[in-house]
């Protein structure tokens, strides 16, 4: 309980500060943590056939299934560009990456799969608190410059 006498109702939220419920909210964040969770993926083994495109002479009937192929090394490159706006765009490409491996594979029990089904799973964990940073940081940003306008 406060102490009797302490006027806490008034306390001014300082106005530039973005620190907001202990978390710095900066909305350039999410681009060092991708860059982070791709350097993580690409270390993992289960990554090794998602690192660079597929090999079109080794799977020759892979463009008549696969539309829009994808893979980390290009999703490296696109990030280190500066091509993705933000963190939505890149998880994207990525998912993109595991729903192509899931469309080719010619059974759900190949080796290939199974690599996907788990460097998804590992994403999927991970991406989650960039994207919602990302979201609350903009939530805040249009917050504060509202003020000004
Ligand atoms: O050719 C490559 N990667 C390039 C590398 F070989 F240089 F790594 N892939 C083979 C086809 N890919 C699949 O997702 C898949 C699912 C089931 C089966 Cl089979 O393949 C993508 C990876």
């Amino acid at each position: 309980s406060d102490t009797p006498g302490t006027s806490t109702g008034h306390r001014q939220r300082a106005q530039s500060s973005s620190k907001k419920r202990g978390v710095a909210l900066d909305v350039n964040a999410w681009r060092g943590q991708c860059r982070e969770l791709l350097r993580r993926m690409l270390e993992s083994a289960d990554s090794e056939p998602f690192r660079q495109p597929v090999d079109l002479f080794a799977y020759p009937d892979y463009r008549d299934i696969i539309d829009t192929p994808m893979d980390l090394g290009t999703v490296s490159e696109t990030l280190a560009v500066g091509n993705y706006e933000n963190p939505v765009e890149f998880a994207k490409d990525v998912r993109l990456i595991f729903s192509n491996s899931k469309a080719y594979t010619p059974n759900k029990k190949s080796r290939i799969y199974s690599m996907t089904l788990s460097l998804s799973a590992f994403f999927e964990t991970q991406v989650l608190p960039i994207i919602s940073d990302f979201k609350s940081a903009l939530r805040n940003q249009r917050r504060s410059r509202q003020h000004l306008s």
